[in-house]
């Protein structure tokens, strides 16, 4: 058993078909190990989000697989995917997805109570997640009840509810001011540093700087990749190939 938490292998996403086909994904090999911290980043269109969303198994690849905790996806059944995503995988989507007829603690308890995890239970794991972002205070409070910058906290607390071992976060500073949104990073860097793995997709080279490694996407191909030390701004500079 390796500590990979997730691997792509020679992923193909080609969404459609015939002559209106795209293809958004050719050949990703990734690997992302527990404790690592990754960012990806890339023009839009160059296909971020199509591999964040089949990291975290919520679409099938064309072709190719994904292992997550060296279990292939492509071999579950719908409700073992599931299974492992509520268990394993903590998803940041762009557009949050919180439900708004519930409180802050009720939405980050959700996903927990969905996978049988018993009421009491699950609401401490979500007020523990809600004191890691910062925001315990909130607990009660509904959705419009709080700023954008809290909601997306609330969001990355659901996230990481639990003993969720793969981050995986899409854009999560969204329109964030540059105070909140670093304050987003440092929870995702503590996350990793406490042993996930974390797959961030951002446009921003200071957020990337948070990361392990970056990865640069270019028409659905990894193009290039550097360690911490490198300036990711470098990146955006690559020519066409
Ligand atoms: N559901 C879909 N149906 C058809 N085409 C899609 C779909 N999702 C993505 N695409 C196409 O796949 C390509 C990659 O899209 P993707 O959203 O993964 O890129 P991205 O890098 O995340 O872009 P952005 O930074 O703008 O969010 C694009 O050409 C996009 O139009």
């Amino acid at each position: 058993m390796s500590n990979q938490v997730l691997q792509l292998r020679k992923i193909c996403m080609t969404y459609g078909s015939g002559a209106t086909s795209v293809g958004a994904l050719r050949d990703i090999d990734l690997d992302v190990s527990a404790g690592e911290f990754v960012a990806v980043m890339g023009p839009s269109g160059s296909g971020k989000s199509s591999l964040l969303t089949l990291a975290g198994g919520l679409d099938k690849a064309t072709s190719g697989e994904i292992y997550v905790e060296n279990t292939p996806l492509g071999a579950l059944n719908i409700n073992d995917l599931a299974r492992l995503r509520r268990r394993a995988i903590g998803y940041v989507f762009q557009d949050f997805n919180l439900v708004p007829s519930l409180t802050a603690v009720e939405n980050v308890a959700l996903p927990r109570e969905l996978d049988g995890v018993p009421f009491r239970k699950a609401r401490r794991q979500a007020m523990d997640a809600l004191r890691s972002v910062g925001i315990d205070k909130l607990a009660d409070r509904f959705m419009d009840q709080i700023s954008g910058g809290q909601r997306q906290r609330v969001a990355i607390a659901r996230a990481i509810v639990g003993e969720r071992r793969l981050i995986l976060a899409d854009e999560p500073t969204g329109a964030l001011d540059t105070a909140s949104g670093d304050g987003i990073m440092e929870v995702l860097r503590q996350r990793a540093d406490a042993g996930c793995a974390v797959v961030l997709v951002t446009h921003e080279a200071r957020h990337a700087g948070w990361a392990d490694r970056v990865h640069f996407l270019k028409d659905g191909k990894i193009v290039d990749q550097a360690a911490q030390s490198y300036d990711p701004t470098v990146l955006l500079e690559l020519p066409a190939n």
